[in-house]
């Protein structure tokens, strides 16, 4: 019977995709856009397109999928954003919110497989805890691959509550490893497009830790239908910067702190020098003099119009310029012409001809009726702005103002060579110099937050001037020398107290037995919270003592997609040995999951810094069935 309903489905979905094509092939360009798109969502939301079932106490019944379908204005499928899709996630037996049954549909291609029902009756209450316990633990146990999939089937409450947040400010998701963050925050990007579409025009971005990681949850939107969201790490912001070497931990914590940004902008300011003396510009002969006054006036009207260095540099010479040119026109305008055309010789000490002078050419017959014409202007307004103009365009004059006010170059301020920590550096010495890119977004998820400095977080601010973001990260993660340990001091500075925090407390990734290992790894650090693990496996993590030559026979073991996860210096080596599996320093691994995980030399890696105990909870929770340590012998 769920078959019949299903083919109605694709049938739905057929017609649209032709009609769709057949729209994208005769569209105007301003039009094409939209028609890609739109065919891009429907191709990708045609695997496992219906989901699931809630047929309601009155008697309707609902299917819930990836798209809204409709036959006219009925509907056929609701989109799982839809508000009526919500009791699909949230309903239990203790609170059914007007479910009656909620039925699992299970495909394969066009054909159900399976169908699983959960009875939302007074009597049923108290048996799940978990919505769809089967379904999930089915979920959550199954093979992985290297890209992370939706979860858009088995959501759980507080997830969904996090999804359809409607909170417009900074949402903070805090949680332990595998507690679904990543998963949520890209489930909340589709649901923020789906609510607010407005979004779609002006972005939404998702920044990640690495390339690897965006790579691994690059699917995810696009399984969802969304296509449009621009994925990047904090180094691909400034495209083109080369990155050819590593900041110690000093050199981290120094260029991530927001005094940074307070040295550059000081250098900025300080590169702008006012003269103590006059200033002789010469132009065309003529020597002119810039006074101090002149040129601080200039300074301050140049500051007050708040642009970037460059730009304000151009107001300054507007400024100055006028000053000169002013000066110039006077001068000019002293030289007295006989009506002939010739210039004649005279006037008072400031280059002007007095009433005296004038009254006696005028006796001289030299002038007629100086009354009527002093003070003659001898340059018009067009004149004087063309003046304005000869004097910008000259070099030397340029040179004399690059004296005062210097063009600067982000290089200069920011000297190469590069390592990753100069990149919020070079992009805010590009936004105090002039103005950066401009590029903004409606949305930003940060994912991996805790690894942010607080350079990086200025970065981000200045591309999204909404201030309306997903947070999501885990402080006792955090490796970065210069990232969070409270969340309120890296947000509070831009944007008060306009930021909620939300958190997840289930794992669903990490058994209970490999995260009871994982948890003694930080037990005595202040404020760390356990999370509690949606299942065990009966099967400890493995250690084992010894030497690197164990390692073949441990990752010949290990069952599923394995990693070996290792300090820096082994990681060479151990890539070389095991090309079959993937290698990763703690770092590199971050976010990531594999069904298998080995850590070889942890106590190496607790020991690698400040926060490498951080390192080794990371590395430890990366795998979804087994784990096994490896201590090496000094
Ligand atoms: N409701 C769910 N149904 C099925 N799988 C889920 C659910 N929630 C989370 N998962 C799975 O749990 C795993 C961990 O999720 P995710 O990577 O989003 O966690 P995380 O909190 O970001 O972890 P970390 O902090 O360690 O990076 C993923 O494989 C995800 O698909």
């Amino acid at each position: 019977m769920e078959q019949v309903h299903l083919t109605v489905l694709y049938e739905r979905l057929d017609d649209l995709r032709a009609e769709a094509a057949r729209h994208l092939a005769t569209a105007q360009p301003a039009e094409r856009a939209y028609w890609a798109g739109e065919t891009a969502r429907l191709d990708s939301v045609a695997d496992g397109l219906c989901f699931g079932r809630v047929d309601l106490d009155d008697g309707s019944r609902l299917y819930i999928g990836r798209a809204g379908l409709f036959d006219g204005d009925e509907p056929l499928l609701i989109d799982w954003r839809a508000p009526a899709a919500r009791p699909f996630y949230t309903a239990t037996a203790a609170a059914p919110e007007g479910v009656r049954l909620r039925r699992r549909i299970t495909t394969r291609g066009r054909t159900v497989v399976d169908v699983n029902d959960e009875l939302l009756t007074a009597e049923a209450a108290g048996e799940h805890d978990l919505a769809g316990d089967a379904a999930l633990l089915a979920a959550v146990s199954a093979g992985r691959t290297e890209h992370m999939a939706d979860i858009v089937t088995t959501l759980q409450a507080e997830q969904d509550r996090i999804i359809r947040d409607p909170y417009a400010g900074v949402l903070v998701v805090q949680g332990g490893p595998g507690t679904g963050k990543t998963a949520v925050a890209l489930h909340r990007v589709a649901h923020l497009l789906y609510a607010r579409p407005h979004l779609r025009t002006r972005g939404v971005l998702v920044i990640g830790p690495s390339t690897l990681f965006l790579d691994y949850i690059g699917q995810v939107l696009p399984g969802l239908g969304e296509n449009s969201v621009v994925t990047a790490t904090i180094a691909d912001l400034r495209p083109g910067t080369p990155v050819s070497r590593t900041a110690s931990d000093e050199e981290a914590r120094r260029k991530g702190s927001a005094q940074a940004a307070g040295e550059l902008a000081s250098a900025v300011r300080d590169s702008v020098h006012v003269p103590a003396e006059p200033v002789e510009v010469v132009f065309e002969q003529e020597a002119l003099s810039l006074s101090p006054a002149d040129c601080r006036r200039a300074v301050r009207r140049a500051k007050h119009a708040g642009l970037p260095h460059n730009q304000a540099r151009l107001v300054f010479h507007r400024e100055v310029v006028t000053a000169l040119a002013d000066s110039l026109a006077a001068r000019l305008e002293a030289v007295t012409l006989t009506d002939t055309g010739e210039a004649i010789d005279g006037g008072d000490p400031d280059g002007r001809l007095s009433a005296a002078d004038l009254r006696a050419l005028e006796a001289a017959g030299v002038i007629v009726d100086w009354t009527d014409s002093a003070p003659r202007r001898l340059l018009d307004d067009t004149d004087v702005a063309r003046l304005r103009d000869a004097l910008l365009a000259d070099a030397r004059v340029q040179d004399a103002l690059d004296g005062i006010w210097p063009p600067l170059a982000v290089a200069e301020l920011v000297p190469g060579p590069w390592s990753p920590v100069d990149i919020p550096l070079l992009d805010e010495a590009a936004a105090l110099i002039d103005g950066g890119d401009g590029t903004t977004y409606g949305h930003i998820v940060v994912d991996e937050a805790q690894e942010l400095s607080e350079m990086a977080w200025r970065m981000l601010m200045r591309r999204c001037p909404s201030r309306s973001m997903t947070v999501v990260g885990d402080l006792a993660q955090t490796s970065d020398p210069a990232g969070a340990t409270t969340w309120p001091d890296m947000l509070r500075p831009h944007v008060a107290d306009r930021w909620e925090l939300a958190e997840l407390t289930v794992n669903y990734r990490t058994p209970a037995e490999i995260m009871a290992v994982a948890n003694e790894v930080l037990a005595d650090q202040p404020g760390f919270r356990p999370s509690t693990s949606v299942r065990s496996t009966g099967v400890p993590p493995l250690e084992v003592t010894g030497s690197l030559d164990l390692l073949g026979d441990l990752v010949a073991r290990m069952p599923g997609r394995v990693a070996v996860i290792t300090p820096q210096r082994h990681l060479a080596p151990v890539a070389h040995q095991f090309p079959e599996v993937v290698s990763l320093t703690p770092g590199q691994a971050k976010g990531l999951e594999f069904d298998s995980v080995v850590v070889v030399d942890p106590d190496a890696i607790a020991a690698s810094g400040p926060r490498g105990r951080n390192d080794l909870y990371v590395a430890m929770t990366r795998a979804t069935r087994s784990l096994a340590v490896l201590r090496t012998r000094q």
